[in-house]
């Protein structure tokens, strides 16, 4: 089974997939790092090459046509179930979760922001804002997931439990 972690940028897709796939022994993929990998560039470098929408095109291409492994857990990036008919792929190849946090609790844990292109300028006020407006846009999309959680408090144990009681 593949299980997919969706969420806003800062839940912890990136660290609980890791998490998570060390309980189950399997492999842990992070899209975002496999566009790293596959392009040569940082996420930074591609959306300033290429724009969001290149970005969106490349991460769509990644996340279909990579060959995951049978049993794995795989970190997706924070827009990517908003764009093409990413969600309904997931849904059909595999266990879609939507890690779930409130904005301010997703600010507190978006520190380091030069790696996020679409946060990079913001300061903690206005990255509130940015994020209130993008989660209204974002969570019809995000509640489409087989499964949501709270992710405020989350640990890998729990994740794992409400998973298995899903599937
Ligand atoms: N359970 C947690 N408690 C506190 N901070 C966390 C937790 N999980 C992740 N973080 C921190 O929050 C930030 C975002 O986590 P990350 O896994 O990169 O999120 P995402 O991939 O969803 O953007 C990182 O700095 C990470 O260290
Ligand atoms: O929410 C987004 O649009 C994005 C989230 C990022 O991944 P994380 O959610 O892992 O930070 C990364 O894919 C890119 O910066 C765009
Ligand atoms: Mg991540």
């Amino acid at each position: 089974m593949k299980i997919f972690l969706i969420g806003y940028m800062g839940c912890g897709k990136s660290t609980k997939a890791k998490q998570l796939a060390h309980r189950l022994d399997c492999p842990v993929i992070d899209l975002d790092a496999e566009i790293v990998n596959k392009s040569g560039k940082t996420i930074a470098e591609f959306f300033e090459a290429y724009g969001e929408s290149g970005f969106r095109t490349y991460e769509s291409e990644m996340l279909k046509t990579f060959d995951y492994p049978s049993t794995s857990v795989v970190a997706t990036g924070g827009g990517l179930p908003c764009f093409f008919d990413n969600m309904e792929w997931m849904n059909l190849n595999g266990q879609t979760v939507y890690l779930q946090m409130e904005p301010a609790a997703l600010v507190s844990r978006l520190h380091n922001r030069q790696k996020r292109p679409l946060i990079k300028d913001l300061d903690d006020e206005q990255l509130l804002e940015f994020i209130k407006v993008k989660l209204k846009e974002r969570d019809p999309f995000y509640t489409k997931a087989k499964l949501i959680v709270d992710a405020f408090d989350l640990d890998a144990e729990k994740l794992e439990e409400a998973i298995s009681r899903n599937s």
